[in-house]
């Protein structure tokens, strides 16, 4: 007798917060353990961001970047367990982590004109995710309100700053002395200032979005919470 396994049905999953709460470890765990798309949107505005300092405009002149927001192509590989993004055929995955491009990112994707151009890559890269396989998960800042308001499931990630910073320390190495935790806490909150200020669709919570504090939480713990939460949406 043969027994008929049923697809799951696709879901498209927005994960949003600020900087170090965990979007991006949670996201691309959930994605590999449920054999989903993962989607950095992060990494697309630092690839547009490279593009532009690579050309030499200034990030400040929003005319300039405005007028360029077009031209370069940006590739977005979203298998969970190696993500790669390209700009024009060459691999950006190293120096979009850089901090020229990270003092950049924020004045160059709160020009109206960049955030218009990545979110329609955005969605046809959600759209056809959902439409071939079992969904997928996209992480950034403004997923849930603007990107895909109609998401499935969304979730918004908070953590105190002192403990994102300790992260985003840690991740760079070496002695944690306290002037160091310091000047990483006052980038992230700069940063997160900057996106949560700008005019075109700044870093917000959505209404219906859930709300996870993962500061005492282990990442499995919020990968294995995440995951609750689209099984129960898949057999609502
Ligand atoms: N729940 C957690 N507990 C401890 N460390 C975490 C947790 N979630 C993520 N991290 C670590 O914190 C750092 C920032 O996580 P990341 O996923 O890059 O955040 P974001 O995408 O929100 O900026 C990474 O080094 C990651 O391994
Ligand atoms: N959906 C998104 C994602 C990122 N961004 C911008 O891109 C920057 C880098 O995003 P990221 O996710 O790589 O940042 P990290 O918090 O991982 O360092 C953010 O600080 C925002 O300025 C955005 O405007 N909208």
């Amino acid at each position: 007798m043969r027994t008929t396994v049923s697809a799951p049905t696709p879901v498209v999953v927005a994960i949003d917060g600020p900087s170090g709460t965990g979007k991006s470890s949670t996201s691309k765990g959930v994605a590999a353990r449920l054999g989903m798309a993962y989607l950095d949107t992060g990494a697309q505005y630092r690839a547009i961001t490279w593009w532009m300092l690579r050309q030499g405009i200034d990030p400040a002149d929003t005319a300039a970047v405005a007028a360029a927001a077009e031209k370069p192509e940006i590739v977005s590989g979203t298998d969970p367990l190696a993500p790669t993004i390209t700009v024009d055929g060459t691999d950006v995955s190293a120096p979009i982590r850089g901090a020229e491009v990270t003092g950049a990112v924020s004045a160059v994707s709160a020009v109206p004109e960049i955030r218009a151009r990545i979110t329609g890559l955005q969605r046809s890269i959600a759209e056809g995710a959902a439409a071939s396989g079992p969904g997928i998960v996209v992480e950034g800042r403004d997923i849930g309100t603007t990107v895909l308001p109609d998401a499935d499931l969304k979730i918004f990630l908070t953590a105190a700053p002192e403990v994102r910073a300790a992260r985003r320390s840690g991740e760079l190495g070496g002695p944690q002395d306290a002037a160091r935790l310091a000047a990483t806490r006052a980038d992230l909150v700069r940063r997160d200032t900057a996106d949560s200020s700008r005019t075109a669709s700044p870093l917000a919570r959505a209404g219906d979005a859930v709300e996870l504090d993962t500061g005492d939480l282990t990442l499995e713990q919020v990968v294995e919470r995440v995951v609750a939460m689209i099984e129960e949406r898949r057999s609502a």
